[in-house]
């Protein structure tokens, strides 16, 4: 047991890539936590994809000891956040089982819309925050200006800021030291009833699901009887220990202390982010504040491209939901797409992960439906039904209105392409917040839908602004408007993994722009093919694909069989990734493309 007074608990908030991994790894490496030898870049990244995209979905944990320039030893907790919006709650669940962060930033990029979403968590957090200027080793590092731009746009000290290589190991010591010196020591009592949170919960296939706490009062122990207060469930510690970052068991843990239980707890959804354990007998009633179960806010469809692979998808689907109680799914079944399923996620991040995770490690390709936002439909009769797939709309005469959840949005953006950032926001529904100027770069706050955004938002927002722009949101709540469902309907039969719901204003200028899409992107048939675009009955917009004027193999009689064998097999090929609409084929690449808005 650790006396309360020689530990720190902290964690490192920044924006994504300015440097939080290589940070947490100099930090283990300096205080010889981990043999050189055994130093794997970005050691705290343990998933395959995220070393790949260098991004950090899941908060990760290490003990480090300290002996510091007083002479004494230190237990220094560190815990490596997710640095992107979409997983803001786990950010803010972290934020709460420790009492200090370092904020890192680019010396060269200075602060971004990251930076500000997650300070703002560690300050909601009442925590100490050390800005430490990373990136220092590059040519284009301006420590005085990022100072400077910290102090103006985030609001605390940072002119005698650390200044670190996280690359060379430039600064490390002091970063150590200022992590004793400036970030106070958790409270806690020992002889208090247990209240510890979950910070954390993986699916390990050995020793099931491993569980990250932060013992706030009393002392867990290896052997004793545990119960969540979210659900009231009850299990026995099989193994209490703490990340060196590798596994390390102890017999306790006590107040102040960041470690792991197992519990022969199956999966990772029987466990809740935020939660409170205590003991199952003499425990206590007084959950910690700041708990709710993660609720998803995008929804799309996910179809094997090939149907015999549904199996195979159901399995993948399954296996990944025993690590990430965030993603929800349940099997839906589309005229257009066949079997499949309907996903929930954090956000689109999420869904990308979800998606390449099971097209790659399951070697299954998908078809992705339009991302979808969780509408709120409210019935004459006074009931109130989420939709979450706008192919389930309700037949109008039963509705009385319908909200979509809006969000405010924080975009940092060079003031040169601020006037770009105004009108994509405008032709989004946007209303602007606050706009205010940091140096050379503006802060635009926008509220804004949240259907507005899901799909091709930070795609727009990123080519409009050559990539400078950075960008965060949070939800705000439901707000009701004019929505109305639009169906697409190819062949006269309708695509449902085309539907979407629309603002009625902008109904026409979004159906005309579809079905145009859709005629490019559907190849020719031999007869002609009606594309229109409907909000109930009514036609709003259509086009006609006229008819393929010859089989595209003519040319090859008489002529070269192998050849003529060779596009035919090519042309069997290509129908494989297509769908079957009323006999007429459409490509995968037709559904995302048609999706993605040019406004
Ligand atoms: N030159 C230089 N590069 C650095 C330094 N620190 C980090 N990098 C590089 O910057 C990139 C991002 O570093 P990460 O540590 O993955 O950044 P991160 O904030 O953890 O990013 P996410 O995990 O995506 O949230 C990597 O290519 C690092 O090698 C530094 O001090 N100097």
């Amino acid at each position: 047991m650790t006396d309360l007074a020689k530990i720190r608990n902290f964690s490192i908030v920044a924006h994504i890539d300015h440097g939080k991994s290589t940070l947490a790894d100099r930090l283990i490496q300096e205080t010889g936590t981990v043999e050189d030898r055994d130093m794997k870049a970005q050691l705290l990244d343990s998933m395959d994809i995220e070393r790949e995209r260098g991004i950090t979905i899941k908060a990760n944990t290490v003990r480090i000891d300290y002996k510091a320039d007083d002479g004494e030893t230190y237990v220094l907790n560190l815990i490596d956040t997710p640095g992107h919006v979409d997983f803001a709650y786990e950010v803010s669940r972290s934020m709460r089982a420790v009492e200090g962060s370092l904020l890192v930033v680019d010396s060269t990029q200075g602060v971004e819309a990251q930076t500000l979403a997650n300070v703002y968590h560690a300050m909601e957090a009442d925590h100490e925050i050390v800005p430490v200027l990373n990136k220092i080793d590059l040519p284009a590092s301006d420590c005085d200006r990022v100072a400077e731009q910290i102090e103006d746009v985030i609001g605390i000290e940072a002119t005698g800021a650390i200044q670190v290589s996280a690359k060379t190991g430039q600064g490390i010591h002091e970063t150590l030291e200022a992590i004793v010196n400036e970030l106070p020591a958790p409270k806690g009592t020992r002889d208090a009833p247990l209240k510890a949170m979950l910070v954390d919960s993986w699916y390990d296939a050995y020793l099931g699901v491993i569980v990250l706490v932060r013992i706030m009062d009393g002392v867990l122990k290896k052997g004793e009887r545990i119960k969540m207060l979210s659900n009231g469930s009850t299990h026995h510690v099989d193994r209490i220990g703490v990340f060196r970052p590798a596994m390390a068991v102890i017999d306790e843990l006590g107040p102040g202390e960041i470690g792991f239980l197992t519990a022969s707890i199956k999966q990772v959804r029987d466990t809740r982010v935020g939660d409170t354990i205590t003991h199952e007998k003499k425990g206590t009633d007084d959950a910690l504040p700041g708990f709710k179960p993660a609720q998803p806010v995008v929804f799309c469809g996910l179809f094997p491209v090939d149907s015999s692979e549904f199996e195979d998808l159901r399995d993948a689907i399954d296996k990944l939901a025993l690590n990430d109680a965030s993603f929800s799914f349940e099997m839906e079944t589309s005229a257009a797409l066949g079997f499949g399923f309907r996903c929930g996620f954090l956000g689109l991040l999420h869904l990308e992960v979800i998606r390449d995770r099971v097209e790659r490690e399951y070697d299954i390709e998908l078809i992705t439906t339009a991302p979808s936002v969780v509408y709120h439909i409210y019935m004459r009769d006074e009931t109130m039904i989420e939709l979450h797939n706008p192919a389930d709309m309700p037949d109008l005469t039963h509705v009385d209105h319908l909200e979509e959840p809006r969000i405010k949005a924080t975009i940092l953006v060079p003031d040169e392409y601020l006037g770009d950032v105004l009108k994509l926001c405008q032709d989004r529904r946007g209303i602007q917040l606050d706009l205010t100027y940091a140096g050379s770069r503006a802060m635009a706050v926008y509220d804004l839908p949240l259907n507005e955004v899901v799909f091709d938002f930070y795609d727009r927002l990123k080519s409009v602004t050559k990539g400078y722009a950075s960008f965060d949101y949070q939800l705000t709540g439901y707000q009701t408007d004019n929505l109305v469902k639009m169906s697409v309907l190819v062949n006269d039969e309708p695509v449902d993994a085309l539907s979407m719901m629309v603002h009625r204003d902008r109904a026409e200028a979004r159906g005309r722009a579809m079905v145009e899409k859709l005629k490019d992107l559907i190849p020719r048939h031999m007869f002609k093919i009606p594309i229109q675009a409907a909000i109930g009955g009514k036609v709003i917009a259509r086009e006609t694909l006229s008819a393929m004027r010859k089989d595209v193999t003519a040319k090859c009689y008489g002529g070269d069989a192998t050849r003529k064998k060779k596009l035919l097999e090519k042309q069997k090929k290509g129908k494989k990734k297509m769908r079957q609409f009323g006999k007429v084929d459409i490509p995968q690449e037709a559904f995302i493309s048609a999706l993605k808005m040019d406004s």
